[in-house]
């Protein structure tokens, strides 16, 4: 008996073996981005459309950004909240969920999301974005990055 013809519990006649999925591009830089999914009190999950302009306008996405030199994903998670959306949170209110690894053409996103229920101050597009508070069985009516598409589900299941 060999590891090889054992090979996991899993199916390989589909699902995951099968997925048309290009092999990992390699060669461009990793971008660490932290993303928050708020959920407010009725369980909505706040997403944000990016601005025209931007790569991706007009996409849904989790508020966030690039983690800057002397950050953690936590901290920048945090300054973002403060930057994009006037409110402040803090590192023992985040609960990171699930993460996003995503070759895009010019970069690999690494991106953890962070589910937060706890937070002081009201929510404001500060940046002239487009907030809407959405119901997670609604999330696929948004279209959103391709990274976020594995989230969705994830997220949708645990909220
Ligand atoms: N915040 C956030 N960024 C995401 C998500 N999904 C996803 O692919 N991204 C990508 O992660 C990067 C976020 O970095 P950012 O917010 O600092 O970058 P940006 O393109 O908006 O602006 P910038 O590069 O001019 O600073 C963008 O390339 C964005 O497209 C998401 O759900 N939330």
């Amino acid at each position: 008996m060999t590891g090889d013809t054992q090979g996991g519990t899993g199916d390989r006649q589909g699902g995951c073996w099968q997925a048309d999925t290009p092999p990992p591009a390699g060669g461009t830089p990793l971008v660490l981005v932290a993303a928050l999914a708020l959920v407010d009190a009725d369980g909505r999950v706040l997403i944000a459309q990016r601005p025209p302009g931007k790569a991706m306008a007009g996409l849904w996405e989790f508020p966030g950004g690039k983690v800057h030199g002397g950050e953690t994903p936590e901290s920048a998670a945090i300054r973002e909240a403060r930057e994009e959306l006037g409110i402040d949170t803090r590192t023992s209110c985040l609960a990171p969920l699930v993460f996003a690894s995503h070759a895009y053409d010019d970069f690999h996103l690494l991106m953890p999301l962070y589910v937060c229920r706890v937070w002081a101050g009201t929510v404001q597009p500060l940046e002239g974005q487009v907030l809407k508070w959405v119901w997670p069985a609604r999330l696929r009516d948004y279209p959103m990055p391709p990274a976020d598409e594995p989230l969705v589900a994830l997220l949708r299941d645990f909220l």
